[in-house]
């Protein structure tokens, strides 16, 4: 079941929301201290992350998913709301679960482990997808880990930019590049053909040098330029972030933040610079502004607790030198 889906068509539908996101949700067991058996309940999911960001980074968000009929769903329900999330769409399966994921920490980093196939986002298919919610917002944006989880919800991720794409809106894609849901000579092909279609791009420094086998940030950057983005913002872990336009481009420099918890440290990213850019920003402003966002949201454990508000981010960033 989804609620208030209509296919109703571009031109019959004002745009009254700022971006659409949509993928997969998941619950989140965050292990604090490898020592200790307990885990931090809390919410993740890349683009569920991105929406939630960009909400507190003032932008008006809506998103499309399916959850399980399950306590699991009903929190989900319940965080958008409280975040200011549009979730008017969101469709329930009584019969596939919403998915779950545990992060552990080591001395390479987090660690994701995923209790998500069959959930119920994985079976989203291009015959349920709410088009007419689509041309609600001025842009969409989708995660390479959407096009990975199933091959109906990779074929929903291609209906969905088709969709924007025919009513003229604008596309992000984040690569978010999980090996462990798929092989790289799949996410090669797929996430070229994607980035492809997209405006925006922001892929990971590593992801981005599995996918297009480059080293070099620039030569990144000129690639996905060259495949027809506007504005490449390619995050380098913490060595900050490179934004980059076909006209000129800026390194940002890391922030030095007491890192207790990198996880959706990239969506903070997404989210605050997709806000950013669209209350009119240029992709330099913006880049600034996430760049801070994301530093901020890696001062404490789960992706959506630590995530930064407009007003702290721009509070941070005016006490900058
Ligand atoms: O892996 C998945 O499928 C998830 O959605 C789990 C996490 O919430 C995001 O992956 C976090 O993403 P980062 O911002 O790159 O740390």
């Amino acid at each position: 079941m989804s609620l208030n889906a209509n296919g109703a068509g571009p031109d019959s539908v004002e745009a009254d929301l700022d971006l659409v996101a949509i993928g997969e949700p998941m619950v989140e067991f965050n292990q604090r201290d490898p020592a200790s058996p307990s885990f931090l309940m809390g919410h993740g999911g890349d683009t569920s992350n991105c929406a939630i960001a960009a909400a507190r980074a003032g932008a008006r968000v809506g998103y499309l998913t399916r959850l399980g009929w399950d306590m699991f769903g009903d929190q989900f329900v319940e965080l958008w709301r409280r975040e200011g999330v549009d979730c008017s769409a969101v469709g329930r399966d009584e019969k596939a679960p919403t998915g779950i994921y545990f992060v552990t920490h080591g001395p390479d980093g987090h660690a994701f482990t995923y209790y998500r196939r069959h959930s119920a986002a994985s079976l989203m298919s291009p015959e349920w997808l709410p088009m007419g919610y689509i041309h609600r917002a001025r842009l969409l944006y989708v995660s390479g880990i959407s096009f990975a989880i199933s091959e109906s919800a990779c074929d929903t991720m291609l209906a969905a930019i088709d969709t924007a794409r025919l009513a003229g809106r604008e596309i992000a894609l984040d690569t978010n590049l999980r090996l462990g849901l798929w092989s790289l000579p799949r996410a090669r092909a797929i996430l070229a053909e994607a980035a492809r279609m997209a405006n925006i791009l922001r892929p990971s420094i590593d992801d981005a040098r599995l996918l297009t086998g480059l080293e070099n940030p620039d030569a990144i950057a000129d690639h996905y330029l060259r495949l027809g983005a506007r504005i490449v913002a390619l995050t380098l872990g913490s060595a900050g972030a490179l934004i980059a336009t076909g006209q000129h481009r800026v390194r940002l420099e890391p922030h030095a933040v007491a890192c207790v918890d990198a996880t959706g440290a990239g969506d903070t990213f997404g989210g605050a610079f997709l806000a950013a850019h669209l209350r009119g920003a240029d992709p330099f402003t913006a880049g600034r502004f996430a760049n801070a966002a994301a530093a901020l949201a890696t001062r404490d454990f789960g992706a959506v607790a630590p995530m930064p508000r407009r007003r702290e981010i721009e509070a941070y960033l005016d006490g900058q030198p």
